[in-house]
């Protein structure tokens, strides 16, 4: 069957198209097509099991599909077939994923933190042992502005409240100057504040990034989707606005129906 990509208004930065993906005779991804664009913020959502994280997987070739193709359309005309690339690679072309739990770097500084991502290529040791330039500052300033930590950038990023860590890590993949950003479920274990304003920041990165976000709590949906995509059985079974899905019979009977609120 072809695939008929969306209609183009803003040229997209990811086209993931026909993927499979089993394990065990399992088919995790389905067929799958999916399409990004540049700047746009994606709320991916769907039951346990759906094949969310497989699809991000995939998409920073943790994972390798069985069939289907994966491409990232840079900005100077050429595209990237994701299946062919390693994982380390895929970060170093401007694909950052965020995972659900916080890895910050406890005893040291949120300063710091920013520091040794913005290191990348540059290594840790010379990181933290090196003076970082000014233009390296103005960077890990300009990110904490962003993330809203400036009052907190000398705390140890261990003491931080499990939201800041979260906003932390969101800001250490910043540091990187990210294309696409995969973020999985930031709002998790976070009180009402806090959910807001992670959607506040998301929605604040949108245009300059790419970004798609998995998620579970509807109200945070709702606060952040332009567009959703539900996932079922490894496959798109909608996509459209929060208002569209919300409404749709399918997605009642196959997620929300269903979902009880995890928090
Ligand atoms: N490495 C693996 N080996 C075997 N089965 C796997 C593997 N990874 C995923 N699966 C299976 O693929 C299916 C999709 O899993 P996946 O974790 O992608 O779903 P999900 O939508 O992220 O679920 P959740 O919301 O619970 O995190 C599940 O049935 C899972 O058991």
């Amino acid at each position: 069957m072809a695939h008929i990509p969306p209609e183009k208004h803003t040229p997209l930065i990811l086209s993931v198209e026909g993927v499979d993906k089993s394990f065990d005779g399992f088919k995790a991804i389905n067929d799958l097509n999916f399409y990004l664009e540049e700047g746009e913020l994606r709320t991916v959502i769907g039951p346990n099991g759906a094949g969310k994280s497989t699809f991000m997987d995939l998409i920073t070739a943790r994972t390798k599909p069985d069939a289907g193709k994966i491409q990232f359309h840079l900005d100077n005309g050429r595209d990237v077939d994701l299946t062919r690339v390693r994982e380390h690679d895929v970060s170093q072309l401007g694909i950052g994923r965020k995972f659900q739990n916080p890895t910050v770097y406890g005893s040291h500084t949120v300063y710091d933190n920013l520091k040794l991502s913005l290191a990348g290529e540059r290594g840790i040791f010379h990181s933290l042992f090196s003076r970082e330039t000014a233009a390296d500052r103005d960077k890990i300033f300009s990110v904490l502005e962003t993330i809203r930590l400036d009052k907190h950038a000398d705390y140890l990023a261990g003491a931080l409240s499990h939201g800041q860590k979260q906003w932390l890590e969101i800001g250490m993949l910043l540091a990187q100057d990210p294309k696409i950003m995969l973020v999985d479920e930031p709002a998790a274990g976070m009180s009402d504040e806090e959910t807001e304003r992670t959607g506040e920041l998301l929605l604040s990165l949108q245009g300059k990034h790419s970004l798609i976000v998995i998620e579970h709590d509807m109200e945070f949906v709702r606060q952040i989707a332009s567009r959703v995509t539900v996932l079922h059985q490894g496959h798109v079974l909608k996509e459209g606005s929060f208002d569209f899905v919300k409404s749709d019979p399918q997605v009642i009977e196959v997620y929300l129906g269903r979902q009880t609120r995890k928090h």
